[in-house]
């Protein structure tokens, strides 16, 4: 049967009409709400499976509103609007529908929309089950596993990462009767490392001395009812709970989740994440934690209550524990650089999702390494030793792209000389990375979207088709919907595409990762070009961190590439980063010489603007470095050349 579906839409003949269209194809219909009070009520009585939202509604509330209480009961909804402009599509995003369905549309999209959404809820509901049992079963483990107090902890801590994501966790404790806790504090550091904070290197940390804070802690009530808190709520606790204060202040954090619960040998426990994201945590992770509650209970179970009774006396007075370092086994995610917490969220959602063959949408500006990211799921899935086939949609001239992707028989169109194999079919059993997919013309959408539904593809001038198993990552750095809503992009596509995206952060949004990554980059070239560079000054590593990198991390590749040319020395002492806008008259030389890069990079620059940011056709860039366009594509993205630079 069906699902059961609750339509939420103000004007009459729409509502009837989508009515008809869902009870002809087979659906129930759980209700029509005209606003959110009256769709809150159908959901309390009916429980639908789905809700089809409109977003401008009969009264003060929107469909955004409504769609914020859907997600939290993990209620599936597609929204319909006439509105797409992005403004509201961009508020309806952080709702995360799955769907989006602009008015006016057919009878099939609707239907379309609806199976999508389908396919996604149930493979979320899957993908989220097996990770809680493999949770559970970790969980297990480490209640089992003999080890100390702190491994036990931290072990805990690793296994949740994943699930509760944090940038901090404390674990508290106490016997019931008693006023006096311990507790203990993991700050993580890298993927799978985490550095225990005590109450020495928080006093370092927060520069106030022991005495404050050892004050701060007896007057910090220990957290006995559980709760999550984001933004503004999490400022609010601030005031009655000095040492949330003191963290958010010395770490930036701007959420925090509580779970308490008590052992079997009434000792009271509160597990307490934060993260500096002020949209770190939602109904969804506490109802997590809940249900979690028992293995957790059985692991603090498993520790002797002697360990339990010498933590709390060794650290009579809130104490906290001994400083260590842990690190575990993490997945490998091959030359990925960096340790900043933007990235190793990311690096958490590349490790929930590589060893499926869920479809994954990369999005970022260009050169924050979504290729990088690309490899790193494919060597992380069970077909990384099949084939990994890249497609630059850019790069294609769109009179060949079809043919390139889908392959053809020989004489499918003049020119087709030989049978031709499509990129698709080279990846059959592996993964294809659909870079650029926003440039993607529309024509050959639609094929796209029949072979990610169908799973087969035709060639060309082919009268059978072919069934392939292939898994997508799709790469880009447009604004995707804005490409829907502006009608360059479709979107039943982008739907079937988006099913986990993950957004790569700019650089400038993780300047913590550049001296690792600049350093990387010098060895690199070190070992390149046969230089024994061993540094890089202080002055130049703070003038890198100041600057904004706009070309991201493929720029400041190039920068430390020339750098490590033109060093002399064993230290990089200067970098020549691009300066604010060149005056117009500066029309003396200065002594800095190029690279063979900037030089090319400048020549081609300097061609496009003369042909307006033209590649392909007559008179264009391509003809007149006579060159492939193709070639002209890659080597634009190799030197960091947007179109967007071309005034
Ligand atoms: N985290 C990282 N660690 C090390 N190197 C990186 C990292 N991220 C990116 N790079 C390097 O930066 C360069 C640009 O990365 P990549 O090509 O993956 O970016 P992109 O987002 O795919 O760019 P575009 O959108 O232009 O295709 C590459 O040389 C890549 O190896």
């Amino acid at each position: 049967m069906k699902e059961k579906i609750l339509i939420v839409e103000d004007q009459f003949v729409e509502a009837d009409y989508l009515q008809l269209m869902l009870t002809q194809a087979g659906y129930t219909i759980a209700g029509i709400a005209r606003s959110v009070p009256q769709a809150e009520q159908i959901i309390k009585t009916e429980k639908p499976d789905f809700v089809l939202v409109d977003i401008f509604l009969k009264g003060k509330q929107t469909g955004i509103d409504l769609a914020k209480q859907l997600s939290a009961d993990n209620i599936p909804f597609v929204y319909l609007s006439a509105n797409s402009n992005e403004e509201v599509l961009n508020a309806a995003k952080t709702t995360e529908p799955y769907g989006f369905l602009v008015k006016p549309f057919r009878e099939k999209d609707l239907l379309i929309a609806l199976e999508i959404a389908h396919y996604r809820h149930k493979h979320n509901q899957e993908s989220k089950w097996q990770r809680e049992k493999q949770l559970r079963n970790d969980l297990f483990n480490i209640e089992k596993e003999g080890g100390n107090w702190n491994t036990k902890v931290i072990e805990t801590a690793k296994a949740l990462q994943k699930h509760i994501p944090f940038d901090c966790m404390c674990v508290y404790f106490k016997p019931l009767e008693s006023r006096h806790y311990s507790g203990f504090m993991f700050r993580r550091s890298g993927f799978s490392e985490y550095q225990t904070i005590d109450i020495n290197s928080l006093s370092n940390i927060s520069a106030r001395p022991i005495e404050d804070i050892k004050r701060l802690l007896e007057h910090n009530p220990i957290d006995n009812t559980a709760g999550w808190y984001n933004g503004d709520e999490f400022k609010n606790l601030l005031p009655v709970h000095p040492m949330k204060a003191m963290l958010a202040k010395v770490f930036g954090f701007s959420s925090n989740i509580v779970l308490p619960f008590l052992t079997s040998d009434s000792y009271m426990f509160s597990l307490s994440f934060f993260r500096r994201s002020e949209e770190g945590y939602s109904a969804e992770h506490l109802d997590m934690l809940f249900r979690l509650q028992q293995p957790l209970i059985a692991v603090m179970n498993s520790i002797s209550p002697n360990e339990k009774r010498s933590a709390l006396s060794i650290h009579p007075e809130f104490d906290m524990l001994a400083p260590a370092k842990t690190a575990g086994i993490s997945p490998d995610f091959g030359t990925i650089i960096g340790k900043s917490p933007a990235l190793l969220n990311v690096m958490d959602l590349i490790g929930q999702v590589a060893y499926s063959d869920t479809s994954v949408l990369l999005l970022g500006e260009s050169g924050t390494g979504k290729e990088k990211i690309a490899d790193a799921i494919h060597n992380l899935s069970t077909r990384k030793n099949k084939p990994f086939v890249k497609v630059n949609c850019a790069a294609l001239p769109p009179t060949l792209i079809e043919s390139e992707l889908f392959g053809h028989e020989k004489g499918a169109f003049t020119g087709a000389l030989d049978k031709r194999i499509g990129k698709f079919e080279k990846a059959d059993t592996g993964t294809i990375l659909l870079d650029e997919i926003g440039e993607m013309p529309l024509e050959l959408q639609v094929k796209l979207l029949r072979v990610l539904q169908e799973k087969e593809i035709e060639r060309i001038g082919g009268r059978n088709t072919l069934k392939i198993d292939v898994r997508i990552i799709a790469a880009t750095n447009k604004n995707l919907e804005k490409e829907v809503a502006e009608g360059r992009f479709r979107l039943d596509l982008y739907y079937r595409l988006n099913v986990f995206p993950i957004r790569i952060p700019p650089l400038r949004e993780r300047k913590e990762d550049l001296p690792a990554l600049a350093y990387h980059f010098m060895n690199h070239y070190n070992h390149k070009s046969g230089k024994k560079i061993s540094g890089i000054s202080d002055n130049v590593l703070k003038s890198m961190m100041a600057y904004d990198w706009p070309g991201n991390i493929r720029e400041l590749e190039h920068l430390i590439e020339r750098s490590v040319l033109l060093t002399r020395g064993s230290v990089i002492e200067d970098i020549q980063l691009p300066a604010a806008p060149k005056k117009p008259d500066a029309g003396i030389e200065d002594s800095y010489i190029k690279t063979i890069h900037e030089n090319e990079r400048d020549y081609i620059i300097s061609i496009l603007k003369k042909c307006n940011g033209r590649i392909w056709g007559a008179g264009a860039a391509a003809e007149i470095l006579n060159i492939p366009p193709s070639t002209l594509k890659s080597r634009m993205k190799k030197l960091g050349i947007r179109k967007e630079f071309i005034p």
